[in-house]
């Protein structure tokens, strides 16, 4: 596979936002001491892990065992998949029907300026056929990342005291649902203002983000301000989804982002993967966090309807989480 020259980094804009924005505040996890072989090395990473879900609800992950090749080879096959010069080919897939699997789109607005597509990962897979080496490229992507998400469910488990199952059976995540979304900022260099993604959170247990050009997404840290994400090359960015939030009645908090373009000058892909529960799961605020000083915050629903509670469809999923919320955590 060609190896892909170093990239240029996106610099971001803080014109516009009220709030205070600073520059990397992102706790790192390491994910093979998650699985040290030695027992105090294990307990101190799964501690560390605990206290980064709660106090940040988004990490950089390292060590993660997905090849450095296989990231550059996605990110080589989106780049062409993007092509402007193919831009017709891939307008087959534009939304015609809720059901469709694969969706195209391209906004050019005041309020999102990026071209993606969005297809279903996982239980089954929906890849655009052509070219045949990127369908390959991305089945093997995401099953690798399954690994990693799989792997990530047991330990957070740990994290909340719990046998390492109890999120995999708490989410069914064996038949969880995934949608990703193959984003191109600017979309090929045209944007009609500094918004990539408006301000938003993501359903599901975890959101997984990697990209190919340091910069432009921006989180809102639970102490109020935001963060320019400077994710280290190859690294994965994890964010907890609104469903953990659910789940632990608060205790584990999703959290608001956005993208923010610059200038046009510099081209950005990412690829941000939305790992949820079954569609067919209900989720409510499990019964070990529900107590006297914490009574039920959240409404419980399948995942299929909390998806749709925001009058979309399953795979334009935006967070429903206003509609589910009863009280402020
Ligand atoms: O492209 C990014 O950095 C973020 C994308 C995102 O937040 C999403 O697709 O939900
Ligand atoms: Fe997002």
């Amino acid at each position: 596979m060609a190896e892909i020259a170093s990239p240029p980094t996106l610099k971001p804009s803080s014109e516009s936002y009220s709030a205070k924005l600073v520059d990397d505040e992102i706790p790192t996890v390491d994910y093979c001491m998650l699985y040290s072989n030695d027992p105090d090395q294990e307990s101190l990473a799964i501690e560390h892990l605990g206290q980064v879900c709660q106090d940040y609800g988004f990490f950089y992950l390292v060590n993660h065992q997905i090849p450095e090749k296989l990231l550059d080879a996605l990110f080589k096959g989106i780049s062409e998949f993007f092509d402007p010069s193919t831009l017709e080919k891939r307008k087959v897939y534009s939304k015609k029907d809720p059901m469709d699997r694969i969706r195209w789109g391209q906004n050019y607005s005041s309020g999102e300026n990026r071209e993606y597509i969005k297809v279903i990962a996982h239980p089954q897979y929906h890849f655009p056929p052509n070219p045949s080496s990127f369908s390959d490229i991305l089945d093997e992507y995401y099953k690798e990342m399954r690994k990693v998400v799989m792997g990530l469910a047991k330990a957070v488990s740990k994290t909340l005291g719990f046998e390492e199952s109890y999120i995999e059976k708490a989410f069914n995540l064996k038949s969880g649902f995934d949608v990703s979304a193959m984003n191109l900022y600017p979309p090929n260099y045209v944007s009609k203002s500094r918004i990539g993604i408006p301000d938003h959170t993501d359903p599901g247990f975890i959101v997984t983000l990697v990209q190919d050009v340091n910069g432009g997404l921006q989180i809102l840290s639970h102490k109020g301000y935001w963060i320019n994400a400077c994710i280290p090359r190859h690294a994965i960015l994890i964010q907890l989804g609104d469903h953990l939030e659910i789940l632990t009645n608060g205790k584990y908090r999703s959290h608001i982002h956005r993208v923010a373009v610059d200038r046009n000058e510099v081209k950005r892909i990412s690829v941000a993967t939305l790992h949820g529960p079954s569609l067919d799961k209900f989720v409510s605020p499990a019964p070990e966090f529900v107590n006297e000083k914490h009574p039920q915050a959240y409404l419980g629903m399948t995942y299929k309807q909390s998806l749709e509670a925001n009058g979309s469809d399953e795979i334009d999923v935006q967070s429903s989480l206003d509609q589910i919320r009863l009280l402020k955590v």
